[in-house]
Parts: structure tokens; sequence; C-alpha cells
């Protein structure tokens, strides 16, 4: 089955500058996938090559595997620019002058405000509503065809955490659903609560692209115990040296978590006092940063 979305080295340049880079991204079906990337890293560029609003230097772009055209788009919804609405009418007529523009029944407006639940507040202006709301009006527009991809350019940028976890859930809804969906962001804790997959994207490249739990992987056991160095020693014989790691008072294990019982029972039966013991997950922010040279705005 062709993929909602696939690029095949997509680059953009400006001037000598690219702003995007050999970019491989896959998007599958029924999934909500994460574009990550500190500002300025390019997702807005890819994106906009994504909808063909603007052409690729090189490279190709694939929507359920044609080109970014009539035919391709009808299938996809877009908020990538704030739409623009007009303050004095309501949230529903807003709806309606789009809906009657692009043929699409006005029964669809009520099913849209549904989703994004907007139904109560539907006969309100436009100028009333908060940022959330407007947001969230955004996104019903961009489902008014009933697309099944909508690509959603930081879709919670500006939202305080209440209108974070409504969108939150409304995208997962969407995807529960069935409908697939590629969402940009520079807050890799937007992304790792709601996506399924990941793709990092840093100065126009693609550093990583994995599942939000793959890139959690790399825990460790954290031990304290004492006489530190007799513990050392032990868990050395145990496990081999190079699964052993100092730091600082405590060691950490390169081991499987579910060795913890069968390590303490170890260190406890040769006399060590443990006063620690637990899986230290690995800092997801510090593997951002790692990724994305360390751009401190990122996180
Ligand atoms: N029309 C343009 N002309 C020249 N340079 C551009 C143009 N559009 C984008 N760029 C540059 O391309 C790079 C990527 O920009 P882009 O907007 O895609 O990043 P972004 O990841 O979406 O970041 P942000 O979230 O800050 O918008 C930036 O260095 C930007 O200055």
């Amino acid at each position: 089955m062709n993929l909602p979305v696939e690029t095949i080295a997509l680059t953009k340049r400006y001037g000598p500058a690219a702003a995007v880079a050999e970019l491989n991204l896959s998007v599958h079906a029924g999934e909500v996938y994460g574009f990550l990337g500190p500002n300025g890293a390019g997702k807005t560029t890819t994106l906009r090559m994504l909808l063909g609003l603007i052409r690729p230097t090189s490279g190709q772009v694939r929507l359920f595997g044609a080109e970014p055209g009539s035919a391709s788009l009808a299938r996809v919804g877009a908020l990538i620019e704030g739409p623009a609405f007009y303050p004095y009418l309501s949230g529903r007529a807003n709806l309606r002058i789009l809906a009657d523009h692009a043929g699409v029944h006005r029964t669809r407006v009520e099913d849209v405000l549904d989703v994004v639940t907007l139904t109560d507040r539907a006969k309100d202006k436009y100028s009333t509503y908060s940022l959330g709301m407007k947001q969230r009006l955004g996104l019903a527009a961009a489902l008014l065809k009933d697309p099944e991809l909508v690509v959603l350019d930081e879709p919670t940028n500006g939202l305080d955490p209440a209108g974070m976890a409504d969108m939150r859930v409304t995208l997962r809804k969407l995807a529960a659903d069935g409908c697939t969906v590629l969402l940009s962001s520079h807050l890799l804790t937007e992304v790792e609560q709601i996506c399924d997959r990941v793709g990092v994207l840093d100065r126009g490249r693609l550093v990583a692209e994995t599942t939000v739990p793959d890139l959690r992987a790399g825990g460790a056991l954290r031990v304290v115990a004492g006489p530190l160095e007799q513990a050392r020693e032990h868990l050395d014989r145990l496990l081999g040296a190079d699964r052993v790691h100092a730091d600082g008072a405590a060691l950490e294990l390169d081991v499987d978590p579910a060795e913890a019982g069968r390590i303490n029972a170890g260190l406890v039966a040769a006399g060590l006092d443990v006063t620690e013991l637990r899986w230290h997950e690995p800092d997801l922010e510090q593997t951002f940063l790692a990724l994305t040279g360390g751009t401190p705005d990122a996180a």
C-alpha cells in the first residue's frame, strides 16, 4: 500500500543554504507522526513542499504514492499558516463559508465542530475565542473535506497546558478513527505524549526517524551499594566490566531491567549494603539535544 507521505532526497535551497537537505521520511497510514526539530530546522519548509505550496530544489514528495497535485491533495487537510477567519462571524458561520467554497455539505460543519469539541461555542463570534479554540477551529476547517491525512504545523504552539491537552485528545481521536496525522513541533514533550513515531530534524537533515519507545531506549539499572569498590568488583565479575559504569557514588549497569532481582540478590549475598537499586530512564531531553547538536531552545 502507498504511504500517506514519503519524501525521497527532498531538498530545498535558498541561495547556497539548504533549508532542507536530502530528506527521506515516511509516514505510515493511521499513525500520528511528529516532525520534531528546533526553530529554523526546516519543518515548515518541508510541510510546505509536501503540500505543493513551494517547489523542491531537488528530490521528490509522494502523497499516497503520487506527486502533490489536485487528486492527492484532495485527500489531505492542512493547517499551516493560521487560517483567516472572519472575527465578527461565529465559528459555525466561518466553517459554513469554507464548506460552501469547498463544495462540502453543511452537515459536515456540525461533524467537525463535534470532533474538535466546539459545538457548544459554535454560535459565538470568532473574536471571542481563546487561542486554543482558534486552533481547534483551524483544525475543524482542515477536516471539512474528511481527509485521510492531516498536516499540522505546530498545532499546539502558544497554547496553555489545558489547550494543549485538548488538542492532544482531539488528534489521538482522529488517529483512532483512521486518519493519519503529521504534525510539526519544537517541543519534545508534546511529541512524546502524542505521537507514535517521530522524525527528528536538525539543520535541514533528518537525524533520526524512530518510534517514541525507541527514542527512550537505552536506560540503565542504577545501583548504590557499599563499599563501592567491592560492589564494583562483584558486578564486574557478574556482568563483565564493559557493562558497569561509575556515575559518582552510583554504578550504572547496562542490563535488562528484569535482571534487577538477580543482581540485588547477588550483591546482598556478597555481604554488600544495597541502598539504592532502580531503573533509570534515559533523559529524553539529553537524547534530543545530542541528536540536534545541543541547540538549547530545542527542548
Ligand atoms: N523564503 C525563504 N527565503 C530564505 N530563507 C528561508 C525562507 N524560508 C525559510 N528559510 C530559511 O530556511 C530555514 C528553515 O526554516 P523553516 O521555517 O522551515 O524552519 P522551522 O523548522 O519551521 O522553524 P520555525 O518553527 O522557527 O518556523 C531557516 O534558516 C529559514 O531562515
